[in-house]
């Protein structure tokens, strides 16, 4: 996965992930359809929160060829690193206001560290607290609320980012031909009602994000 540049980072194809799956049948679904990632919810009381029990047999029946995602909110690293060797995820996501001291004591255990921040004008560069790749989220993640990513509202950061909050079938073509993000991450705009993923959904949503040239 190279790409060091935004020009460089919008012809690699579009990276995919799906957020906060729970069950078999989900997994499989976007698995068949193409993500590039899976996403488990280990933030707390959440309806799409899961513990290692549930998610570790559903992160081993993900090819190796597809990242597989923790995604923690404000939990100490001793938490997120227990949780996420439990589920046996190969990344982990971070939504809190962890400083630079969190990346680097989790960095020697080799997970791909994901960086999530909403985007408040002022544009955040990839790798500034120790980070692989960069989402950036709406200030409610998961709330399948969009933010205005519309052209000329922020300035896309270089590299490897990911663009989420809000997005789903509807409207993920028009924001990765106005944002050109390395890649794109769902949860609410591919669910059946809150929690809850529904299969077509997830396959159109991957066939709509990766339709533009
Ligand atoms: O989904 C949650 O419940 C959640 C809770 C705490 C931190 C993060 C959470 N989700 C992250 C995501 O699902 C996605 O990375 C992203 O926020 C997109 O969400 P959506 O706007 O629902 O598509």
């Amino acid at each position: 996965m190279n790409g060091s540049n935004a020009s460089e980072a919008s012809r690699a194809p579009l990276f995919v992930k799906i957020c906060g799956l729970r069950t078999a049948e989900d997994v499989d679904a976007a698995v068949e359809a193409g993500a590039d990632a899976i996403g488990f919810v280990f933030a707390p009381g959440g309806p799409r929160t899961v513990d290692p029990a549930l998610a570790r047999p559903l992160a081993e029946r993900v090819p190796g060829h597809v990242l597989t995602v923790g995604v923690f909110r404000g939990q100490p690293v001793a938490e997120v690193r227990a949780l996420a060797r439990a589920a046996g995820v190969r990344a982990v996501q971070l939504h809190g206001d962890e400083g630079p001291a969190h990346y680097a004591e989790l960095r020697p255990d080799g997970w791909t560290l994901i960086r999530a921040t909403s985007c408040h004008g002022e544009p955040s560069a990839l790798g500034e607290l120790g980070e692989d790749l960069l989402l950036l989220d709406a200030p409610a993640p998961g709330s399948g609320e969009p933010w205005d990513w519309s052209a000329g509202s922020f300035t896309p950061p270089a590299g490897r980012w990911i663009l989420a909050g809000g997005l789903h079938t509807g409207n993920v073509a028009d924001a990765v031909r106005t944002t050109r993000p390395w890649g794109v991450d769902v949860s609410s705009g591919v669910e059946a009602r809150r929690g809850v993923k529904d299969p077509r959904l997830i396959r159109e949503f991957l066939r709509a994000a990766r339709s533009v040239e």
